[in-house]
Protein backbone atom coordinates (compact mmCIF):
# COMPACT_ATOMS: atom_id res chain seq x y z
CA UNK A 1 0.00 0.00 0.00
CA UNK A 2 1.32 3.45 -0.56
CA UNK A 3 1.33 6.16 1.87
CA UNK A 4 -1.40 8.53 0.20
CA UNK A 5 -4.14 5.92 1.09
CA UNK A 6 -3.50 6.26 5.07
CA UNK A 7 -6.84 7.59 6.17
CA UNK A 8 -6.42 9.51 9.59
CA UNK A 9 -9.46 10.74 12.32
CA UNK A 10 -8.24 14.20 13.79
CA UNK A 11 -10.23 13.92 17.34
CA UNK A 12 -9.15 17.62 18.58
CA UNK A 13 -11.99 20.07 19.75
CA UNK A 14 -13.10 22.88 21.68
CA UNK A 15 -10.48 25.66 22.44
CA UNK A 16 -7.34 26.85 20.79
CA UNK A 17 -5.21 24.84 22.90
CA UNK A 18 -6.56 21.60 21.67
CA UNK A 19 -7.00 22.81 18.10
CA UNK A 20 -3.89 24.76 16.98
CA UNK A 21 -1.10 21.94 17.61
CA UNK A 22 -3.30 19.12 15.69
CA UNK A 23 -3.79 21.75 12.73
CA UNK A 24 -0.11 22.47 12.85
CA UNK A 25 0.68 17.94 12.68
CA UNK A 26 -2.41 18.24 9.59
CA UNK A 27 -0.42 20.37 7.58
CA UNK A 28 2.87 18.36 8.26
CA UNK A 29 0.89 15.29 6.33
CA UNK A 30 -0.26 16.72 3.22
CA UNK A 31 0.00 13.23 1.29
CA UNK A 32 -3.03 11.32 4.18
CA UNK A 33 -6.61 11.73 3.79
CA UNK A 34 -7.73 13.38 7.15
CA UNK A 35 -10.83 13.88 8.13
CA UNK A 36 -11.73 15.83 11.67
CA UNK A 37 -14.18 15.12 14.72
CA UNK A 38 -15.60 17.64 17.21
CA UNK A 39 -17.88 19.12 18.64
CA UNK A 40 -20.94 21.03 17.45
CA UNK A 41 -20.83 25.04 17.99
CA UNK A 42 -16.89 25.18 19.17
CA UNK A 43 -13.58 26.86 17.71
CA UNK A 44 -13.37 23.56 15.33
CA UNK A 45 -16.59 25.23 13.29
CA UNK A 46 -14.30 27.95 12.14
CA UNK A 47 -10.81 26.99 12.51
CA UNK A 48 -10.52 23.46 10.69
CA UNK A 49 -10.28 23.62 7.13
CA UNK A 50 -12.75 22.53 4.39
CA UNK A 51 -10.39 19.98 3.15
CA UNK A 52 -10.79 17.93 6.17
CA UNK A 53 -14.64 16.84 6.44
CA UNK A 54 -15.58 17.66 9.52
CA UNK A 55 -17.65 14.95 12.14
CA UNK A 56 -19.66 15.76 15.21
CA UNK A 57 -20.99 14.45 18.15
CA UNK A 58 -22.46 15.78 21.46
CA UNK A 59 -19.91 15.21 23.81
CA UNK A 60 -19.01 17.25 27.32
CA UNK A 61 -17.82 16.75 30.42
CA UNK A 62 -19.17 15.64 33.45
CA UNK A 63 -20.97 18.45 35.69
CA UNK A 64 -20.71 17.57 39.80
CA UNK A 65 -23.66 18.17 41.25
CA UNK A 66 -26.90 17.09 38.85
CA UNK A 67 -27.09 13.46 39.00
CA UNK A 68 -29.97 13.70 36.53
CA UNK A 69 -27.55 15.91 34.24
CA UNK A 70 -24.16 13.31 34.87
CA UNK A 71 -26.94 10.43 33.58
CA UNK A 72 -27.29 12.36 30.58
CA UNK A 73 -23.85 12.72 29.71
CA UNK A 74 -23.10 9.06 29.93
CA UNK A 75 -26.09 8.24 27.99
CA UNK A 76 -24.93 10.47 25.33
CA UNK A 77 -20.75 9.57 25.71
CA UNK A 78 -22.00 5.73 24.98
CA UNK A 79 -24.22 6.90 21.97
CA UNK A 80 -21.42 8.80 20.90
CA UNK A 81 -18.61 6.05 21.26
CA UNK A 82 -20.93 3.57 18.85
CA UNK A 83 -20.92 6.60 16.29
CA UNK A 84 -17.70 7.22 16.53
CA UNK A 85 -16.81 3.43 16.25
CA UNK A 86 -19.11 3.40 12.93
CA UNK A 87 -17.57 5.94 11.58
CA UNK A 88 -14.22 4.48 11.52
CA UNK A 89 -15.45 1.25 9.96
CA UNK A 90 -17.56 3.64 7.36
CA UNK A 91 -14.42 5.61 6.79
CA UNK A 92 -12.03 2.69 6.84
CA UNK A 93 -9.99 4.95 9.07
CA UNK A 94 -6.12 3.69 9.97
CA UNK A 95 -5.49 5.80 12.88
CA UNK A 96 -6.61 8.24 14.91
CA UNK A 97 -4.99 10.93 16.57
CA UNK A 98 -6.11 13.16 19.03
CA UNK A 99 -4.90 15.85 21.57
CA UNK A 100 -7.29 15.10 24.64
CA UNK A 101 -9.99 17.11 26.06
CA UNK A 102 -13.78 15.89 26.17
CA UNK A 103 -13.66 14.07 22.69
CA UNK A 104 -11.00 12.21 23.27
CA UNK A 105 -13.26 9.51 25.63
CA UNK A 106 -14.90 8.59 22.95
CA UNK A 107 -12.61 8.59 20.35
CA UNK A 108 -9.98 5.96 22.05
CA UNK A 109 -12.58 3.99 23.38
CA UNK A 110 -14.26 3.59 19.66
CA UNK A 111 -11.24 3.09 18.20
CA UNK A 112 -9.73 0.80 20.40
CA UNK A 113 -13.07 -1.52 19.88
CA UNK A 114 -12.51 -1.18 16.52
CA UNK A 115 -8.63 -2.02 17.06
CA UNK A 116 -7.59 1.13 15.23
CA UNK A 117 -4.75 2.82 16.87
CA UNK A 118 -4.46 5.63 18.46
CA UNK A 119 -2.29 8.21 19.42
CA UNK A 120 -2.52 11.02 21.87
CA UNK A 121 -1.07 14.39 22.48
CA UNK A 122 -1.00 15.65 26.24
CA UNK A 123 0.33 19.14 25.88
CA UNK A 124 0.17 19.91 29.98
CA UNK A 125 2.33 19.26 32.12
CA UNK A 126 -0.28 17.34 34.60
CA UNK A 127 -2.42 15.23 32.12
CA UNK A 128 -6.00 15.64 32.34
CA UNK A 129 -8.07 12.82 34.03
CA UNK A 130 -9.98 11.40 30.31
CA UNK A 131 -6.26 11.29 29.37
CA UNK A 132 -4.87 9.86 32.25
CA UNK A 133 -7.63 6.74 32.11
CA UNK A 134 -7.76 6.47 28.26
CA UNK A 135 -3.90 6.11 27.49
CA UNK A 136 -3.61 2.90 28.41
CA UNK A 137 -5.36 2.33 24.87
CA UNK A 138 -3.29 4.29 22.95
CA UNK A 139 -0.42 2.94 20.79
CA UNK A 140 2.00 6.25 21.83
CA UNK A 141 1.09 8.63 24.35
CA UNK A 142 3.46 11.96 22.59
CA UNK A 143 3.93 14.46 25.78
CA UNK A 144 4.26 18.28 25.63
CA UNK A 145 6.50 18.18 28.77
CA UNK A 146 9.26 15.62 29.51
CA UNK A 147 8.30 15.66 32.85
CA UNK A 148 5.05 13.87 32.10
CA UNK A 149 5.94 10.48 31.31
CA UNK A 150 5.28 9.83 35.34
CA UNK A 151 1.83 10.11 35.08
CA UNK A 152 1.29 7.59 32.22
CA UNK A 153 2.75 4.42 33.81
CA UNK A 154 0.66 1.65 31.87
CA UNK A 155 1.38 3.87 28.55
CA UNK A 156 4.71 3.83 25.86
CA UNK A 157 5.43 7.60 25.81
CA UNK A 158 7.58 10.26 23.46
CA UNK A 159 8.36 13.55 24.42
CA UNK A 160 8.06 15.60 21.37
CA UNK A 161 6.60 19.05 22.94
CA UNK A 162 3.94 20.56 21.94
CA UNK A 163 3.79 21.94 18.02
CA UNK A 164 2.71 25.47 16.99
CA UNK A 165 0.98 26.98 13.92
CA UNK A 166 3.66 27.32 11.07
CA UNK A 167 3.77 31.06 10.98
CA UNK A 168 5.49 31.13 14.24
CA UNK A 169 8.72 29.37 12.35
CA UNK A 170 9.16 32.28 10.10
CA UNK A 171 9.25 35.95 10.66
CA UNK A 172 6.13 37.54 10.28
CA UNK A 173 5.40 41.82 10.03
CA UNK A 174 3.40 43.52 12.89
CA UNK A 175 0.17 45.74 11.80
CA UNK A 176 0.42 47.96 14.91
CA UNK A 177 1.98 51.57 14.91
CA UNK A 178 4.80 50.63 17.95
CA UNK A 179 8.02 52.25 17.70
CA UNK A 180 10.75 49.79 17.35
CA UNK A 181 12.28 51.13 20.03
CA UNK A 182 9.50 50.79 22.74
CA UNK A 183 9.25 47.98 25.23
CA UNK A 184 6.00 45.54 24.57
CA UNK A 185 4.13 44.19 26.47
CA UNK A 186 1.54 41.66 25.84
CA UNK A 187 -1.31 40.26 27.45
CA UNK A 188 -3.05 37.27 26.97
CA UNK A 189 -5.55 35.32 28.67
CA UNK A 190 -5.63 32.27 26.64
CA UNK A 191 -7.75 31.90 23.73
CA UNK A 192 -10.95 33.39 25.20
CA UNK A 193 -9.26 36.14 27.46
CA UNK A 194 -8.73 36.23 30.90
CA UNK A 195 -10.85 39.30 32.91
CA UNK A 196 -9.42 38.51 36.15
CA UNK A 197 -5.84 39.46 34.28
CA UNK A 198 -7.34 42.13 32.26
CA UNK A 199 -9.09 43.90 35.38
CA UNK A 200 -5.53 43.71 36.93
CA UNK A 201 -3.37 45.00 34.07
CA UNK A 202 -6.15 47.94 33.55
CA UNK A 203 -5.21 49.16 37.37
CA UNK A 204 -1.40 49.34 36.57
CA UNK A 205 -0.52 50.13 32.70
CA UNK A 206 -0.37 53.92 33.43
CA UNK A 207 2.85 53.41 34.86
CA UNK A 208 4.35 51.07 32.47
CA UNK A 209 3.15 53.69 30.08
CA UNK A 210 4.92 56.32 31.96
CA UNK A 211 8.44 54.67 31.46
CA UNK A 212 7.55 54.40 27.40
CA UNK A 213 6.05 50.66 27.13
CA UNK A 214 3.42 50.00 25.05
CA UNK A 215 0.93 47.58 25.06
CA UNK A 216 -0.93 45.07 23.16
CA UNK A 217 -3.63 43.43 25.45
CA UNK A 218 -5.96 40.42 24.44
CA UNK A 219 -8.35 41.26 26.11
CA UNK A 220 -11.17 37.88 25.19
CA UNK A 221 -14.66 39.01 24.12
CA UNK A 222 -16.35 38.52 27.77
CA UNK A 223 -14.92 41.47 29.49
CA UNK A 224 -17.43 44.69 30.07
CA UNK A 225 -14.29 46.95 30.48
CA UNK A 226 -12.34 45.53 27.90
CA UNK A 227 -12.73 49.56 26.34
CA UNK A 228 -12.33 51.26 29.74
CA UNK A 229 -8.96 52.33 29.10
CA UNK A 230 -7.72 54.86 26.35
CA UNK A 231 -4.39 55.74 25.81
CA UNK A 232 -2.26 56.27 22.77
CA UNK A 233 0.47 53.64 23.86
CA UNK A 234 -2.42 50.92 24.28
CA UNK A 235 -3.89 48.67 22.08
CA UNK A 236 -6.93 46.35 23.67
CA UNK A 237 -8.28 43.63 21.30
CA UNK A 238 -10.68 40.84 21.84
CA UNK A 239 -8.40 37.96 19.89
CA UNK A 240 -5.78 38.59 17.54
CA UNK A 241 -5.06 36.27 14.22
CA UNK A 242 -1.37 37.33 14.03
CA UNK A 243 0.32 35.98 17.57
CA UNK A 244 3.53 34.82 15.95
CA UNK A 245 3.96 38.07 14.74
CA UNK A 246 3.02 39.83 18.33
CA UNK A 247 4.96 37.49 20.62
CA UNK A 248 8.30 37.44 18.41
CA UNK A 249 8.02 41.52 18.66
CA UNK A 250 7.24 41.16 22.54
CA UNK A 251 9.58 42.15 25.30
CA UNK A 252 7.23 40.68 28.17
CA UNK A 253 3.98 39.10 27.91
CA UNK A 254 1.57 38.81 30.78
CA UNK A 255 -0.34 35.49 30.73
CA UNK A 256 -1.97 32.58 31.75
CA UNK A 257 -0.43 29.47 31.85
CA UNK A 258 -2.19 27.22 28.86
CA UNK A 259 0.12 24.96 27.06
CA UNK A 260 -0.30 26.25 24.21
CA UNK A 261 0.70 29.98 24.95
CA UNK A 262 3.36 28.48 26.62
CA UNK A 263 4.77 26.82 23.91
CA UNK A 264 4.90 29.77 22.09
CA UNK A 265 6.66 32.14 24.37
CA UNK A 266 9.26 29.36 24.36
CA UNK A 267 9.29 29.17 20.71
CA UNK A 268 9.39 33.02 20.17
CA UNK A 269 12.08 33.33 23.30
CA UNK A 270 9.64 35.61 24.72
CA UNK A 271 9.58 36.04 28.93
CA UNK A 272 7.04 36.02 31.34
CA UNK A 273 4.36 36.92 34.46
CA UNK A 274 2.27 33.48 34.63
CA UNK A 275 -0.77 33.44 36.46
CA UNK A 276 -1.99 30.42 36.10
CA UNK A 277 -5.99 30.27 35.71
CA UNK A 278 -7.09 29.56 39.59
CA UNK A 279 -10.19 27.22 38.68
CA UNK A 280 -8.36 25.30 35.86
CA UNK A 281 -8.91 21.11 36.20
CA UNK A 282 -7.17 20.22 39.23
CA UNK A 283 -5.11 23.54 38.93
CA UNK A 284 -3.09 22.06 35.78
CA UNK A 285 -2.17 25.71 34.38
CA UNK A 286 0.10 26.01 37.95
CA UNK A 287 2.17 22.83 37.08
CA UNK A 288 3.17 24.36 33.12
CA UNK A 289 3.55 27.44 34.92
CA UNK A 290 6.51 25.62 37.50
CA UNK A 291 8.68 24.23 33.93
CA UNK A 292 8.70 27.71 32.99
CA UNK A 293 9.56 29.45 36.39
CA UNK A 294 11.80 26.81 37.26
CA UNK A 295 14.25 27.19 33.84
CA UNK A 296 14.57 30.92 34.92
CA UNK A 297 11.99 31.95 31.63
CA UNK A 298 9.37 33.32 34.03
CA UNK A 299 7.67 34.69 36.91
CA UNK A 300 5.13 32.64 38.91
CA UNK A 301 2.41 34.30 40.35
CA UNK A 302 -0.97 33.02 41.77
CA UNK A 303 -3.80 35.31 41.34
CA UNK A 304 -4.62 35.48 44.94
CA UNK A 305 -1.50 36.79 45.99
CA UNK A 306 -0.93 38.93 43.17
CA UNK A 307 -1.97 42.47 43.68
CA UNK A 308 -1.84 45.32 41.61
CA UNK A 309 0.63 47.26 43.49
CA UNK A 310 2.81 44.41 43.31
CA UNK A 311 2.40 43.49 39.41
CA UNK A 312 3.34 47.23 38.85
CA UNK A 313 6.77 47.08 40.77
CA UNK A 314 7.40 43.53 39.42
CA UNK A 315 6.90 44.61 35.42
CA UNK A 316 8.37 47.87 36.28
CA UNK A 317 11.72 46.71 37.97
CA UNK A 318 11.96 44.51 34.85
CA UNK A 319 11.32 47.44 32.77
CA UNK A 320 13.88 49.38 34.48
CA UNK A 321 16.73 46.56 34.55
CA UNK A 322 19.13 46.03 31.31
CA UNK A 323 19.90 42.86 32.09
CA UNK A 324 17.41 40.51 33.45
CA UNK A 325 14.46 40.51 30.60
CA UNK A 326 17.85 39.59 28.33
CA UNK A 327 18.35 36.93 30.72
CA UNK A 328 15.27 35.35 30.85
CA UNK A 329 15.22 35.71 26.99
CA UNK A 330 17.73 33.09 26.82
CA UNK A 331 16.19 30.90 29.33
CA UNK A 332 13.33 30.74 27.21
CA UNK A 333 14.81 30.32 24.18
CA UNK A 334 16.73 27.06 26.08
CA UNK A 335 12.95 25.29 26.57
CA UNK A 336 12.03 26.19 22.76
CA UNK A 337 11.51 22.94 19.96
CA UNK A 338 10.46 23.96 16.85
CA UNK A 339 10.33 20.78 14.98
CA UNK A 340 7.33 19.72 17.51
CA UNK A 341 5.08 19.11 14.56
CA UNK A 342 7.40 17.43 12.04
CA UNK A 343 8.57 14.73 15.03
CA UNK A 344 4.42 14.20 15.66
CA UNK A 345 3.84 13.63 11.93
CA UNK A 346 6.80 11.37 11.72
CA UNK A 347 4.83 9.21 14.70
CA UNK A 348 1.93 9.52 12.84
CA UNK A 349 3.27 7.65 9.46
CA UNK A 350 5.28 5.30 11.60
CA UNK A 351 2.64 4.03 13.56
CA UNK A 352 0.51 3.65 10.44
CA UNK A 353 2.55 1.76 8.32
CA UNK A 354 3.58 -0.51 11.47
CA UNK A 355 -0.14 -1.31 12.45
CA UNK A 356 -0.82 -2.20 8.92
C1 LIG B 1 -8.91 27.45 30.94
C2 LIG B 1 -8.29 26.18 30.48
O1 LIG B 1 -8.50 25.12 31.05
N1 LIG B 1 -7.50 26.32 29.40
C3 LIG B 1 -6.84 25.16 28.80
C4 LIG B 1 -6.98 25.23 27.28
O2 LIG B 1 -6.31 26.41 26.92
P1 LIG B 1 -6.62 27.61 25.96
O3 LIG B 1 -6.88 27.16 24.59
O4 LIG B 1 -7.58 28.54 26.59
O5 LIG B 1 -5.17 28.31 26.06
P2 LIG B 1 -3.78 27.96 25.43
O6 LIG B 1 -2.84 28.89 26.06
O7 LIG B 1 -3.41 26.52 25.48
O8 LIG B 1 -3.98 28.33 23.89
C5 LIG B 1 -4.47 29.55 23.49
C6 LIG B 1 -4.24 29.68 22.03
O9 LIG B 1 -5.02 30.74 21.53
C7 LIG B 1 -4.18 31.61 20.79
N2 LIG B 1 -4.70 32.99 20.83
C8 LIG B 1 -5.06 33.55 22.01
C9 LIG B 1 -5.54 34.86 22.03
C10 LIG B 1 -5.62 35.58 20.81
O10 LIG B 1 -6.04 36.73 20.75
N3 LIG B 1 -5.22 34.97 19.66
C11 LIG B 1 -4.76 33.69 19.63
O11 LIG B 1 -4.41 33.17 18.57
C12 LIG B 1 -2.81 31.51 21.44
O12 LIG B 1 -1.83 31.94 20.56
C13 LIG B 1 -2.77 29.99 21.74
O13 LIG B 1 -2.37 29.25 20.61
O14 LIG B 1 -6.30 24.08 26.72
C14 LIG B 1 -4.90 24.01 27.01
C15 LIG B 1 -4.34 22.76 26.33
O15 LIG B 1 -4.90 21.59 26.88
C16 LIG B 1 -4.65 24.00 28.52
O16 LIG B 1 -3.27 24.05 28.79
C17 LIG B 1 -5.34 25.19 29.15
O17 LIG B 1 -5.14 25.17 30.54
Amino acid sequence: MTQSQIRLLIAASGTGGHLFPALAVAQQLPDLKIEWLGVPNRLEQTLVPSDYPLHTIAVEGFQTRSVVGNLRILLRLIASVFQVKNLLKQRNIDLVFTTGGYIAGPAILAAHLQGVPVILHESNYLPGKVTRFFSRWCQTVALGFAGSSQYFPKAKTLWVSTPVRSQFLTPQALDLPIPDEAPLIVVVGGSQGAVAVNELVRQCALKWFEVGAYMVHLTGDRDQAADSLKHPQYFPLPFYENMAGLLQRANLAISRAGAGTLTELAVTHTPAILIPYPYAAEDHQTYNARVFADAGAAYLYRQEELTPQLLEKVVLDLLNSPEILPQMTEKTANLAVIDSAQRLAALVRQVAHKER
